[in-house]
């Protein structure tokens, strides 16, 4: 009673346990009155605003704590929210601070300290060869996996063709590090996991470090610990190999890369600039190869499957590829700007499954936020210092009031105008995605090659025959939610 008070009884929803954090990610399916979940805003989508009639709600909650959170699907809201970073700040992410404080778990001069070294590494010089490396990692998945063969079947379409080829972007353009589809897929001497296999399984299961106690970790008494822990120790054993290795490369040329930029940060004879410690450093290689591949190979793989299902749009999509590049040869990073339908399809995966469903942030001090109704009523509502602010990216994507027919694939709302406020995948603000042309880079340059070569198409399958459309889209779409939605 007192949280609802504290909102002038604002409509909303109440659980138990709370939606948000840990909780939320043990407990992901809501029942009632009970278990919020953090699948809640995939099931519910708008749903929440619908019934509240205002696209601003809150939810209150009893465990683990007794905060008031607003959630917000209101662009002009969010937009108040997101240019304010030092009235409406990020909470520190504890979970995401494995090896060391870096760029997405810090808040304040802290976050300015790791922001001023990452930042360079993102210019515009450096998209170039994020394209190139990307183009040579499709030619050699072409030449040296898929060979010859006319049909490719891909059983999971996540572990075998996007994590790995967005894995290997990050790793060859943020860090040098040479990625080859017949050698980096399996363990290297020294190693029990591979590369990929050791950040899959700390960003799949990184909450499970989290939560175990101290000595249990150790002791590692069950099989999903001892697999996670070493996952961690393999990772580790990595990034230190990787950092070793570039430090003792002989100096043939100067590297502009972003392991470059957090190298010398980190050089205890660097003078001036921004300075990272040794733990700070391995946080933000972690983050960077995280951060730099989970969303994009998600994003990736609910791509391929709405072209899957959309197959009138794919030949739209092959014909548009086709006039933009010609004669068959491989894209240059100079077309890239020609190539506006594979950007369309992008905006509108992103649209309908952001890999980021939603952003946290906290009040700093009372204050008060205006919502207009449906109705057209201003509403005042008033948040107090500490309150939690939780922005839904997927309630403002499927927002009816600025999307027709949300639910709907319809690519071509991404041509002429659109309502940008209303559609925050990569967030706004001066808290935005750093990676934001990393990967609209690799992601067109991958969408292109793929789509110019094969046609993708689900594969048949006796058990599937007399599915309905709406019955494959809800098998192909079910939806995990970890750190991103997959
Ligand atoms: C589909 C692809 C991607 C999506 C949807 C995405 C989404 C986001 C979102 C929503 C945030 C804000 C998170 C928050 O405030 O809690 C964010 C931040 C960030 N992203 Fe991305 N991202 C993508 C790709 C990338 C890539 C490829 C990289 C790096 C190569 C990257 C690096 C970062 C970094 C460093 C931040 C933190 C920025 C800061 O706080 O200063 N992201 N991203």
């Amino acid at each position: 009673r007192t949280a609802l008070r504290a909102v002038n009884y604002h409509p909303g929803f109440k659980s138990f346990v709370s939606c948000f954090g840990v909780f939320g990610f043990a407990f992901k399916e809501p029942r009632r009155g009970l278990i919020g979940g953090s699948l809640r805003f995939w099931h519910r989508k708008h749903l929440d605003f619908d019934e509240a009639g205002v696209d601003v709600i809150h939810h209150v909650s009893f465990f683990p704590r007794v905060p008031t959170c607003l959630i917000l699907a209101d662009p002009a809201v969010i937009k108040e929210v997101t240019s304010h970073r030092a009235l409406f700040p990020k909470p520190l992410y504890h979970e995401l601070r494995l090896w060391g404080g870096n760029i997405i778990a810090s808040e304040g001069d802290e976050w300015k300290r790791h922001r001023k070294v990452g930042a360079p590494a993102f210019s515009e010089p450096n998209n170039r060869p994020v394209w190139n490396e990307t183009v040579k990692i499709m030619v050699d998945l072409f030449d040296n996996v898929w060979g010859s063969q006319d049909t490719i079947i891909v059983d999971h379409v996540v572990d075998a063709l996007t994590l790995p080829v967005a894995l290997f972007v990050i790793s060859v353009a943020g860090f040098g590090k040479n990625a080859s589809w017949q050698s980096d897929l399996l363990p290297p001497s020294g190693h029990k996991l591979s590369f990929k296999d050791a950040i899959h399984v700390v960003s799949v299961d990184m909450f499970i470090q989290v939560v175990t106690p101290t000595f249990l970790w150790k002791l590692a008494p069950t099989k999903r610990i001892a697999d996670v822990k070493l996952g961690f120790e393999e990772l580790e054993k990595y990034m230190l190999e990787m950092v070793e290795e570039r430090r003792n490369a002989p100096k043939k040329e100067e590297r502009y890369d972003l392991f470059s930029s957090l190298l010398d940060a980190s050089d205890s004879d660097a003078d001036g600039g921004a300075r990272l410690t040794d733990r700070e450093l391995l946080g933000n290689i972690f983050i960077f190869l995280l951060a730099g591949h989970e969303t994009t190979a998600h994003s990736l793989a609910f791509t391929f499957g709405l072209l899957a299902m959309h197959q009138d749009y794919q030949e739209k999509l092959y014909q548009h590829v086709k006039s933009a590049i010609p004669d068959g040869r491989l894209p240059t990073y100079e077309e890239m700007n020609k190539l506006t339908e594979c950007m369309a399809v992008f905006y509108e995966t992103l649209r309908l499954f952001p890999p980021v469903v939603g952003v946290p942030k906290v009040v700093a001090e009372n204050t008060t936020l205006v919502a207009t109704d449906f109705t057209g009523k201003r509403r005042a509502i008033p948040v107090a210092a500490g309150s939690d602010i939780h922005i839904s990216i997927l309630a403002l994507h499927y927002n009816p009031r600025y999307w027709d027919e949300p639910h709907a694939f319809k690519p071509e709302r991404f041509h002429g105008n659109w309502p940008r406020d209303a559609s925050l995948p990569l967030m706004a603000g001066p808290r935005a995605c750093l990676g934001r042309r990393f990967f609209e880079t690799e992601g067109i340059a991958i969408l292109t090659m793929l789509v110019s070569r094969y046609k993708i198409e689900l594969k048949d399958e006796p058990a599937f025959s007399h599915e309905t459309y709406e019955e494959r889209w809800d098998r192909l779409f079910t939806v995990k939610q970890g750190i991103t939605l997959a």
